[in-house]
């Protein structure tokens, strides 16, 4: 049994509280299909996520099978499934890739043949076992809508609540959805809570309740509702609501909630009665627990008392564990990539453009290291020459350090280009999923392997092909290896960075562009073109992931090329291995940023 009791949800608008739902007052029985209507805006959604526990009740309780579920335990994430209003499903996996991969995230099974069991059984029940194959992008709005119930029945919730799911669809497809959820909730005591703006195929629901600015007008049988509001059709209901206030509609509602009620449970005893309703025997009390109860001398038929036993007696799915978890997401991740050809064809469109860009430019700078190696092995004769070496010496030097900073550059992008839109793309999806059990630990360490691999392949084929146009003479220590963890590091500093930004910002556009700007502010705030002034240099610099890794890699150069380096910009360089340990602080500072943004509750 699901009670409310004078639950309240408060806003604050001009600096006063506003109550978006006021003291709604609730029985809701195992086993019952519900259905909350009202106008627009009257709170039916607010109050759907109140119950869920999306939004925190300002006042009031709610009780489940008689736990209060603020101050005793909330609901267990298998315990509930909620349908939101948008698609739950990525576009690039099939019906039955989705089904399996809710499952696996959510329920612990012991071997593959229960799970397909498990998944077989939910595309029957769901009438999707025609389409399992289909992808998710060619469904039709009905198909969605009922791939999102399929996808939350994989726990077997006791409780499914369901946010206009049938919204937008065609008459034939809005009955089969509704028809689908009133057989949802006659089995398995199951209560079925579903919010619609349409007043069509009330019947087929137990009970109807119509909500008027945040207030209970009314919470009974469908066939009572024209009575109550004395109207000659349901249509006429919303226009009857808007000639009293609510207020006057909620007091007119306690009045006569007690008779209603009465009808509602005279109905729930024929079903039960007439075997169209089935409450699993698991949720009646058994015959020592009556008499356990009868010696305790509670009342029998105390909702709370009897729901107490229901709780005990219902086992809920298991969870997997963490592992299981980031694998079903990483395996996840991978088969979406692959199937986004688009996504392909632009990683390796800059994969293979970016590198061949650095060394186009090489080219001239090879024709000056050729010479200036060259002077270089000779200097002492060449003391006469100081001005040509002097020359060389600039020529080279803005060479070696444009490749090296264009290179950080172009990893930069490519940082900022795989993880902008990496959470934010998917935020509400994620906050579903969060919603139902997934740990943000295991989605995060999914993350990071998957845009690690990308990293790692970017960041390494960038160094091995440019290092292919150096012609370095022999013998010349060019730190190729220190050169290439500086790439790696520099990737994987902005990648983490953008993710953290991915997982802080609202939506995917904020994240994008705040990204971008990043990457834009790298170069000019590197000091790598310009040396800045100390002021602006000594605020800034720590933050410039490109200064590091330029400044790093420049430092684990051969002196002569250093040397060269030095004297075509006045920006210092650090140590090379201070530089690695900022950029592994920036590493770790775009990981914890993206706990927390992974954390914390994005659902709008
Ligand atoms: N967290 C919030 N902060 C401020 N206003 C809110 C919040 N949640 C809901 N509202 C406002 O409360 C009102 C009720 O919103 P809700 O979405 O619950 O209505 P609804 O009946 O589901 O509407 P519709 O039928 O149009 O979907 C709206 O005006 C909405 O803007």
């Amino acid at each position: 049994m699901l009670q409310l009791k004078d639950v309240s949800f408060t806003i604050q608008k001009d600096g006063e509280d506003f109550p978006i739902i006021d003291k709604a007052t609730l029985d809701i029985p195992r086993g019952h299909f519900m259905a909350i209507v009202g106008p627009s805006g009257c709170g039916k959604t607010t109050l759907l996520k109140t119950i869920a526990g999306l939004n925190e009740e300002s006042d009031g309780e709610l009780l489940w099978n008689g736990r209060n579920l603020a101050e005793e335990q909330d609901f267990d994430p298998a315990e509930i499934g909620y349908v939101p209003q948008f698609s739950i499903a990525y576009d690039q996996l099939t019906v039955d890739e989705s089904i399996e991969s809710a499952t696996r995230l959510r329920v612990k099974t012991r071997n593959l043949a229960e799970l397909d069991n498990r998944i077989d059984r939910i595309l029957e029940e769901t009438g999707l076992s025609a389409i399992a194959d289909r992808p998710v992008k060619v469904l039709s709005g009905g198909q969605k809508r009922r791939l999102g119930l399929a996808m939350e029945l994989v726990t077997g919730p006791h409780l499914l609540l369901c946010d206009e799911v049938t919204s937008g669809l065609d008459p034939r497809s809005e009955r089969d959805i509704v028809r689908l959820l009133h057989e949802l909730s006659r089995r398995d005591g199951r209560t079925v809570i579903s919010v619609t703006h349409s007043l069509a195929h009330l019947e087929l629901y137990d009970s109807i309740l119509v909500l008027h600015e945040g207030k209970v007008a009314y919470h009974g049988p469908p066939n009572g509702m024209n009575h109550y509001f004395s109207v000659d059709d349901t249509e006429e209901v919303y226009p009857q609501l808007a000639k009293q206030r609510s207020s006057k509609w909620q007091e007119s509602w306690l009045k006569h909630r007690e008779a209603y009620y009465k009808k509602l449970e005279k109905k729930r005893a024929t079903l039960i009665k007439e075997g169209e309703l089935s409450i699993p025997d698991e949720l009646v009390p058994s015959a020592d627990e009556k008499k356990k109860l009868s010696s305790d001398t509670a009342p029998l038929d105390d909702p709370n008392e009897s729901d107490k036993i229901i709780r005990e007696a219902t086992e809920l799915v298991r969870m997997p564990g963490m592992l299981s978890q980031f694998s079903t997401l990483l395996g996840r991740r991978w088969k979406i990539f692959f199937r986004n050809r688009g996504q392909v064809l632009l990683q390796l469109a800059i994969l293979i453009c970016f590198p061949i860009l650095v060394a186009l430019f090489h080219e001239r700078g090879n024709e000056n290291i050729k010479r200036f190696s060259e002077r270089y092995q000779g200097f002492a004769q060449e003391v006469q020459e100081r001005t040509t070496v002097e020359k060389s010496y600039l020529t080279v030097g803005s060479a070696v350090s444009g490749i090296v900073m264009f290179q950080v550059v172009l990893l930069s992008l490519m940082g900022s280009n795989n993880a902008a839109r990496e959470v934010a793309g998917e935020r509400l999806i994620f906050e579903k999923e969060k919603f139902g059990g997934i740990r943000p630990s295991a989605y995060l360490a999914s993350k990071i392997a998957f845009l690690g691999s990308l990293v790692l392949i970017q960041s390494l084929w960038m160094a091995i092909f440019v290092q292919q146009f150096w012609k370095f003479p022999d013998g010349v220590d060019t730190g190729f290896l220190d050169h290439t963890v500086f790439l790696v590091l520099v990737n994987a500093a902005m990648t983490a960075i953008c993710l953290g930004i991915s997982s802080l910002m609202k939506t995917a556009e904020q994240s994008s562009l705040l990204s971008i700007y990043l990457v834009g502010f790298q170069l000019p705030l590197s000091g790598a073109v310009l040396a800045l002034p100390e002021s602006i240099e000594s605020i800034t610099q720590p933050f410039i992931s490109a200064y590091w890794a330029w400044s790093g890699s420049i430092e684990s150069m051969n002196p002569s090329y250093r040397n060269a380096i030095n004297a075509v910009t006045e920006t210092s360089f650090e140590p090379a291995t201070a530089c690695q340990y900022v950029l592994i602080i920036h590493i770790v500072v775009g990981l914890l940023a993206s706990y927390i943004g992974l954390k914390r509750h994005h659902w709008d």
